[in-house]
């Protein structure tokens, strides 16, 4: 007779109550291209979108988490995409700088909110950064993306102005031109990610620094499975990534699946729409 080894019980996980901020998609659209998400011609539907979007913040709101809401700008249709305005981390915030012109006028806006609302420190950035687009922070590490947004300067200078070790992280795939397209946090110590996303060098480095983390397959990083929020508990998730959501449940996670699919027609999803503000 064979005798099994006993499965080791998923571990306990904690939820922390986290502050949000988000932007409704009033003004969303798609009328330009700049990844490869974006098809001008077959456009989107704002309302499907508000809708979607009004899921999601409810779903944090049911969670226990505080969402703060900033005015959307008529002409920026990508405003929705709060994680990109910035990088809040011990009160302090590092400025996006965006890439493209299209959403270039973002980063003021966003910066001007987070000034109004009790953050007096806001570092105007010499160097191109999508904020929490590329920036993603753990407990003793800020992960940075680079490849196709933010530049490796703009890693050293957050390093600089937070004080906290950045790692650069190089991603390679176009389709996951952001760091939180392919990889999110879970919890302050460990990650979820797609290893297809990185350089070997950069695959390497997370290997090394994650051994036990949750890998996800091409299947679930093509519906922007890995663009999810975690609260260390909790994982917002898009319902589509239906195999990474059962190796979540498998690791003692709750997953909350929800429908951001107008969204992903900008190749955003519900990391993409939430700026965490970090005390
Ligand atoms: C990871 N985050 C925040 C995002 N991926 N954001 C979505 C940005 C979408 C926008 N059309 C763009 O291409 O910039």
């Amino acid at each position: 007779m064979t005798v099994m080894p006993a499965m080791e019980p998923a571990p306990a996980r904690t939820a922390l109550r986290r502050r949000y901020l988000m932007c409704r998609p009033e003004h969303f659209a798609v009328t330009y291209a700049i990844n490869p998400w974006m098809d001008p011609a077959a456009g989107a539907d704002a309302g499907r979108a508000v809708a979607q979007w009004e899921a999601l913040r409810n779903a944090y709101l049911a969670l226990g988490h505080e969402v703060s809401l900033i005015d959307p700008v008529p002409g920026l249709p990508d405003m929705v995409f709060a994680a990109n305005g910035a990088l809040v981390v011990g009160g302090r915030v590092y400025g996006a700088r965006f890439a493209h012109a299209e959403r270039r006028a973002e980063g003021p806006a966003y910066a001007a909110w987070l000034r109004a609302n009790g953050f007096a420190d806001v570092l105007e950035a010499e160097h191109t950064n999508e904020g929490e687009g590329d920036f993603l922070t753990l407990d003793h590490v800020i992960l940075a993306g680079t490849g196709f947004r933010t530049e490796i300067a703009a890693h050293q200078e957050a390093q600089e102005f937070l004080g906290r070790p950045v790692v650069t992280l190089r991603l390679v795939d176009p389709r996951f031109y952001h760091l939180d397209t392919a990889l999110f946090p879970l919890g302050g110590d460990n990650v979820a990610y797609y290893p297809g996303a990185f350089s070997p060098g950069s695959r390497a480095v997370l290997e090394r620094l994650f051994p036990d983390a949750v890998l996800a397959d091409e299947r679930d990083a093509a519906v922007l499975g890995l663009n999810a929020v975690c609260d260390g508990r909790n994982v917002v998730i898009n319902a589509e990534a239906e195999g990474l959501i059962g190796t979540l449940r498998d690791r003692g996670y709750e997953p909350v699946p929800v429908d951001l699919s107008e969204l992903r027609k900008a190749g955003g999803g519900p990391k993409c729409c939430t700026l965490e503000l970090r005390a």
